[in-house]
């Protein structure tokens, strides 16, 4: 069947214009259709203006890539007498060049003009297609009919860098070795990451020294029991009785009360193990100053061992505590994109063990059932870790030849030989050379070892290899960026991590900085270099924007550079006066929320607090500002007030008396602008719980609602209705909007409308209601946690596979969502065409109550559905 084609287009196809389906949808861009087409058998070599021909001809790359996957002829010549690879060069269309040249394109063939591919890319200024091409092998002398090399097309057209490129790669004659360094081969690469994290004094520098030591100097490297300063013998009586004191002593408090060395920020170091091989070893510094930035470093891999440590001398609730703390941390920090088996493992490390009472075996292996107890008890807190390896090693930090050490190295050797087989492929000669110059290139900016990306890929092209496209460089970023080699942040790249971790950040948010900084946290550049002078302070500053711990904003025409993370200045009285007029009135719109991490993550906002203050300036600079004009907005430490002229919204972080944080978001307006107050309100949520997802993007949320009508009487302590029962009571009310609950400290009822919609009834047309939401509108955390607690097959089957039958998927479905790959329950929620009131039902039925309760409590309260702008 042919159909004819209008010809609005510069380009003709051919003479005839009748086109088969699969061309005119190859020239119309639609590669579903072409898809289709293809997947059902037709023809694909219809020409002579293929399909492959006209798709490269409107630039329809992806298309070109699917028709040449499946098996199109790309010698043949089109009615102009072009190739495939003479369009797809004319039209610098890299991937589709990169891809004939994979498929053993012809390269030393001209069109109908006597042009070779290299004349065409070279004429055109498409520098990337000429790199692939002589990647590739093409004749760098090929002349065209007027005996014209393809160095001076360029020349003639105006692109020097062409000509330069070419010009040096016949001049140094390295063309071939430059080729053969970008193919990948077959040896290994595997760099091991070993993160070692725990509270201060734990061991995590001892250890690490210890790990170092070779046999040799292991001999002299004395055991520290006598440095120890503490000496609690435990006993299982002892812990009886502590587990029932709230003291100091069992508070997860982060404060070092030490005579030892403290770590400062981020310590790496390249170490070679003895039987194991190379490690990078990172150590965290347990001081919480630096905990805002450990995000854009936790990033787990396969090829990482993280070691979570504590020391036996704490009280055994103290021990606890602190690894809930730490696995609820790395956690927190998971990514959505990981599965459970992209992470190494975590490992619990017990220290300290010289100084208890426990003994050891005729092998001489610790025997101490209080590291294990600390063990089993943080798994029955925190029940669906899969990553959480099931035994703790027990150690004296201080005595690298000890069982101990050996089980470590023993763990990481698996871990390497875990690896070896899934990095075959992935190392190149570009790889090898680059860490080799990466040598020089830090001696050469020792004063300050960071560049924009930019520079980056001219240096490399410069003195590693001419060939290398921006894909190149972007993989070895990456693969460099993995091994711990360099660290890439926005535009900029970090040659040196020890300078970013220890030096920079180590400095600049230590105790001692930190006791020196401006107490607003703001700083002019000029400020900045006064209080910081080993580098130029504009180039650090850039670095620290990238790494969010400043941002930039104008004051009265000047730049200035806001720390959210210095800011010291203390709450001021009077920043939601009770007596402003505008909020007493008789119908002024009130609201608050307080977002909650779910119980038992304890003090995990504390280190986010910072990025959600740097996020509320970054929207008041860029977002917030409407017809209400301008927005102010004024921080101090732990606390925010935004505000344009008519609304006032205040954010803070505070502590319950459970000692639970929150960040507690509420609003104000004036009578009549519940509207207004609305969707400024669901703003500001939005982009604290932004914030919050981009430090620990596998933290959930929970939503608890505030008493509108205390915090109108501005209660000191207003009731809050928790998620799960507002939920709850939304799937059982037979009208959403009659939903009401009772305050228990006024006995006043309350109803949905007034708690969520500032009492206004209308704004229910523009929303949906949580309950009746598509399960897929869960938040990604939520998601990974059903994922944890539903993937793993039950002993009675109430796992992912009846749920799915519940929600009404026939086998042939639930067959196609086993995968070992990723989560099964994720992908039956991305399936699965139910809400989520009945999403919860559906699990309640099937007696997982723990999952069931999940989505109760952080399921969203409600979706906008019409974006009114106000
Ligand atoms: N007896 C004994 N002492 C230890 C052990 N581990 C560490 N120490 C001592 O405890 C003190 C603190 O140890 P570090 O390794 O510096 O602690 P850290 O975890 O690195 O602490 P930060 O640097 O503050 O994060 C040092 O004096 C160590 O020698 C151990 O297993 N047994």
């Amino acid at each position: 069947m042919s159909v004819p084609v209008s010809r609005a287009s510069s380009f003709s196809p051919s003479e005839s214009v009748e086109l088969t389906p699969l061309q005119l949808a190859a020239y119309c861009g639609n590669i579903q259709e072409v898809r289709y087409i293809i997947d059902s058998g037709g023809e694909l070599d219809n020409g002579p203006d293929t399909a492959l021909h006209l798709a490269l001809r409107k630039r329809h790359s992806a298309i070109a890539l699917l028709l040449l996957e499946a098996g199109a002829n790309f010698e043949l010549k089109d009615s102009h007498e072009d190739c495939p690879i003479h369009i797809a060069c004319t039209n610098g269309l890299l991937n589709v060049v990169h891809t004939l040249c994979a498929l053993g394109c012809r390269l030393e063939i001209t069109n109908a003009r006597g042009l070779y591919p290299l004349h065409l890319a070279a004429r055109n200024g498409h520098v990337h297609v000429v790199r692939s091409l002589c990647a590739a092998g093409c004749n760098l002398d090929v002349r065209y009919a007027d005996n014209i090399r393809a160095d001076i097309t360029a020349l003639k057209y105006g692109h020097n860098d062409i000509a330069e490129l070419l010009d040096k790669l016949r001049a140094t004659g390295q063309r071939d070795a430059y080729a053969r360094q970008l193919v990948p081969t077959t040896k290994p690469y595997v760099r091991l990451t070993l993160h070692v994290l725990g509270h201060c004094g734990v061991g995590k520098t001892a250890l690490i020294k210890s790990l170092a030591a070779g046999l040799f100097s292991s001999l002299f490297r004395r055991s520290g029991s006598l440095q120890s300063n503490k000496s609690r013998p435990s006993s299982p009586i002892n812990t009886q009785i502590e587990m029932d004191i709230t003291s100091r002593q069992n508070s997860l408090t982060f404060e070092s009360t030490a005579n030892y060395e403290l770590t400062k920020g981020i310590h790496v170091q390249n170490l070679e193990i003895s039987n194991v091989g190379e490690v990078v070893v990172w150590e965290f510094s347990g001081q919480e100053n630096y905990f805002p930035v450990y995000h854009h470093f936790l990033r787990p891999s396969s090829q990482t061992l993280t070691l979570v440590l504590f020391n036996l001398e704490d009280s055994p609730i103290a021990q606890v505590k602190q690894v809930c703390f730490w696995i609820n941390f790395l956690m927190a920090r998971e990514a959505h994109d990981w599965s459970s088996s992209d992470f190494g493992q975590i490992v619990l490390v017990a220290t300290h063990v010289d100084t208890t009472r426990a003994v050891k075996n005729q092998h001489g292996e610790w025997i101490c059932p209080d590291a294990q107890t600390t063990l089993e008890t943080v798994e029955k807190l925190i029940p669906d870790v899969p990553y959480l390896h099931r035994n703790v090693i027990v150690m004296d930090c201080n005595v690298p030849a000890s069982h101990s050490f050996k089980h470590l190295k023993s763990m990481l050797l698996t871990l390497k030989h875990d690896n070896l087989e899934k990095t075959i492929g992935l190392w190149t000669g570009l790889l090898d050379s680059t860490l080799s110059w990466l040598v020089h290139l830090r001696k050469e900016y020792e004063q300050f070892p960071v560049i924009y990306r930019k520079t980056f890929d001219e240096l490399l092209r410069l003195n590693v290899n001419l060939l290398a496209s921006d894909n190149h460089i972007q993989d070895l970023l990456q693969q460099l960026h993995s091994m711990g080699e360099v660290f890439c942040i926005s535009e900029l790249v970090v040659l040196s991590i020890p300078y970013l971790g220890h030096q920079l950040i180590g400095e600049l948010l230590s105790t001692e900085f930190m006791s020196n900084v401006r107490p607003t946290g703001v700083y002019t550049i000029d400020d900045f270099q006064a209080c910081f002078n080993h580098c130029d302070a504009l180039g650090t500053l850039e670095l620290l924007e990238a790494l969010e711990l400043c941002i930039q904003c104008e004051v009265d025409g000047e730049i200035e550079y806001e720390f959210p993370i210095y800011n010291q200045t203390e709450t001021l009285p009077g920043l939601w006066d009770s007596g402003d007029p505008r909020y007493r009135t008789t119908g002024s719109c009130y609201g608050g929320v307080r977002l909650y991490a779910p119980p038992k993550c304890h003090h995990l906002f504390t280190s986010i607090f910072s990025q959600v203050q740097i996020e509320l300036r970054r929207a008041a600079i860029e977002n917030f500002s409407n017809n209400d004009n301008d927005t102010d907005l004024y921080q101090w430490y732990h606390g925010s007030k935004l505000c344009t002229i008519t609304l006032e919204t205040l954010i803070t972080l505070d502590e319950d008396a459970s000692s639970s944080q929150y960040i507690e978001i509420k609003i104000r307006g004036p009578r009549q602008s519940s509207q207004y107050c609305f969707y400024f309100f669901e703003n500001v949520i939005e982009t604290v719980a932004q914030a919050i997802s981009h430090v620990s993007p596998g933290l959930i949320l929970e939503r608890h609602i505030m008493s509108v009508h205390q915090l109108r009487v501005h209660c000191l302590e207003p009731h809050v209705y928790a998620s799960d029962n507002v939920f709850t009571a939304m799937i059982e009310g037979e009208s959403t909007l009659d939903v009401a609950f009772q305050n228990p400290e006024t006995e006043k009822f309350e109803t949905i409308v007034q708690l969520a919609l500032f009492d206004d009834v209308e704004l229910a047309s523009n929303i949906q209601w949580g309950c009746a939401l598509k399960a897929y509108n869960l938040s990604m955390p939520t998601k990974l946690k059903l994922g944890r607690l539903l993937d793993p097959p039950e002993p009675h089957g109430k796992d992912w596979c009846l749920l799915a039958l519940r929600l009404g998927l026939g086998p042939e479905k639930i067959a196609s969502l086993d995968s070992h790959h990723s989560s099964c329950t994720i992908r039956l929620l991305a399936m699965a065409d139910c809400t989520i009131g009945s999403l919860i039902a559906s699990l309640q039925e099937l007696g997982r109550s723990d999952a069931a309760e999940v989505v109760l409590r952080s399921a969203p309260l409600l979706k906008i559905i019409e974006n009114v702008v106000v």
